[in-house]
């Protein structure tokens, strides 16, 4: 069986105090109770970029004003593959809040926790914890 490509974008929301703003994925979902970046599926005749400006919309309530793509990678889940498109956001308009009841709060980078995310999420955890000269 081949699997599914599925485009995903999903918004690294980084404030000037040097934390990002995560959610937690709701019952119902794949991978419920990890952490997330907030975004979502790229819909057919979408941009990558158009769909993360209107899922960090739908999802926390934010209008993204500049959005830099960040890292783009594949990953093989057990029933899809996924064309990740991580993006920096670090000027927006609005307070960010779980518009759909799931939780939210800003973590400083260098105290995020690899474990709590979805296996995908490793290598990016990893290079943002670098880039604060974190250790782990
Ligand atoms: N948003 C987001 N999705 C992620 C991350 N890491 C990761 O593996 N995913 C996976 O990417 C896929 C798509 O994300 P999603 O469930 O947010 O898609 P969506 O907002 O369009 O949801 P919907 O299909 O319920 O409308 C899911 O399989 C999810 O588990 C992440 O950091 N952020
Ligand atoms: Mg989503």
């Amino acid at each position: 069986m081949t699997k599914k490509l599925v485009q995903v974008a999903a918004g690294i929301i980084r404030n000037e105090f040097g934390q990002i703003y995560l959610t937690q994925r709701l019952e119902g979902q794949d991978f419920a109770q990890s952490l997330e970046f907030p975004g979502g599926k790229v819909d057919q005749g979408e941009t990558p970029e158009q769909a993360l400006k209107r899922e960090i919309e739908e999802e926390i309530g934010l209008h993204v004003l500049s959005a830099v793509l960040f890292e783009q990678f594949l990953f093989e889940y057990p029933t899809k593959i996924i064309h990740f498109y991580f993006y920096l956001v670090e000027e927006w308009i609005g307070e960010p809040f779980g518009r759909e009841g799931q939780e939210g709060f800003w973590v400083a980078q260098n105290e995020l926790d690899a474990g709590l995310f979805p296996p995908a999420n490793g290598k990016l955890i990893a290079r943002l914890k670098a880039e604060c000269g974190s250790v782990s």
